[in-house]
């Protein structure tokens, strides 16, 4: 596999067609789906030369997890859907690679059960030091309206090693991807369940708790989060340069610039297209992530370009895990890696920090 498209094409032929749905499609009529990609399409690079810098350094600090790439992996659920092995093998691959990865709440393997993978994969060997504490694992929360669900959660996922919380305030309620609707897909299949939302305060000890997505969560949910933890709060799907303002007023510790890969409001703007509205009304005070239609080293280095912290990828860890399980996974970063690796090159930089607005231009 020479590059994420050939994965893409590999995970469609294997996947079946319904789950391949699931995971590909969007909400709607999938505007916002294939603006993502066309909008890095729109962009063009116009690197400076003759700048003596060194091999490129790729690696990025963010709450305190050291990464090997500015390249992290967003929550996607289900992973058991496309690999039997799921979770465990993407957090294998996120280790190996030194990857951020941000572990779902929809997860089919329980968070507990994903840092332990993690663990493995390291060897014990965390941020270059021999037993040196946790991986560099987040965990994705959607707010549940019961605040005692939501503590059990957190505390779970503090637990388990996570570093950081990701909250994703995209889905007051579930968006409508039609393709499932056809598909008639509803659930998922026997012997696979979202095992974080397993044995939760207020059910039987081994029952599943569904996931809710609430239209009532509001900023006093976010203020009463921020007191019951101290792990660094990311908020996940901001689109509105006014909300981000906010966030930072209600002491959030990051954005993920994020429009749910088009898969919640079809028709907002393309991430891309946000992100210096975004920078500017952060204005340096927190880190921002960008996800959504990142597919090539270039776009990587476009988002950076305008002000990204870091990157986030969803589909394309889900084709590497369905086309050879870690070791697909594992491929994909390292592509990535490498392409980000000769377009910072490319670009004369040293680092993603010598990247500057001046290097993107918009196509005429
Ligand atoms: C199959 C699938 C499942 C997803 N599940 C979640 C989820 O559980 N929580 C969440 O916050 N975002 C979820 N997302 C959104 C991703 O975190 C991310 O924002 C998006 O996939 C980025 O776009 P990309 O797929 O174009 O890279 C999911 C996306 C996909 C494709
Ligand atoms: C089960 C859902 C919570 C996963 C999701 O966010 C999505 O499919 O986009």
């Amino acid at each position: 596999m020479l590059n994420l498209r050939e994965f893409e094409a590999a995970a469609a032929s294997t996947v079946d067609r319904v789950h391949y749905d699931y995971l590909a499609g969007g909400a709607w009529d999938e505007v916002t789906l294939r603006d993502n990609e066309a909008a890095f399409g729109r962009l063009r690079l116009l690197p400076r030369v003759l700048r003596g810098r060194d091999k490129p350094e790729l690696d990025v600090s963010l709450f305190g997890c050291h990464a090997a790439s500015p390249v992290l992996m967003s929550p996607t659920a289900f992973h058991r859907l496309v690999h039997p092995e799921g979770e465990r093998a993407t957090a294998r691959a996120a280790a190996a690679t030194g990857t951020i990865m941000v572990a779902s709440m929809a997860a089919t393997v329980a968070i507990a059960d994903i840092a332990a993978a993690a663990r493995e994969a390291a060897g014990g060997v965390v941020g270059g030091v021999v037993g040196g504490g946790d991986p560099a694992l987040w965990f994705q929360l959607y707010i549940q309206p019961d605040l005692e669900v939501t503590e059990a959660l957190v505390a779970r996922a503090t637990a388990a090693g996570a570093r950081a919380l990701v909250v994703t305030v995209d889905s007051p309620v579930f968006g409508a991807h039609e393709r499932d609707r056809r598909n008639g897909f509803l659930d998922l299949p026997a012997g696979m369940a979202c095992e974080n939302m397993r044995g939760l305060p207020g059910g039987e000890p081994d029952a599943v708790r569904p996931i809710a997505m609430s239209p009532e969560i509001c900023w006093d949910h976010l203020d009463w989060l921020r007191q019951a933890t101290s792990l660094p709060v990311v908020l996940k799907g901001i689109l509105h340069p006014e909300d981000a303002r906010l966030a930072l007023r209600h002491g959030v510790d990051g954005l993920m610039l994020s429009n749910h890969g088009g898969r919640q409001l079809d028709t907002v703007p393309a991430t891309i297209d946000l992100l210096p509205e975004i920078v500017a009304a952060v204005g340096g005070r927190m880190p921002v992530i960008l996800d959504g239609g990142v597919r090539r080293g270039t776009d990587v280095v476009k988002a950076l370009a305008l002000g990204a912290s870091a990157v986030g990828i969803g589909r394309p860890v889900l084709w590497g895990l369905a086309a050879d399980g870690e070791r697909g996974v594992r491929r994909v970063l390292e592509l990535l890696r490498e392409e980000v690796d000769a377009a910072l090159a490319l670009c004369g930089a040293g680092s993603p920090r010598d990247l500057t607005p001046d290097l993107v231009r918009r196509r005429s």
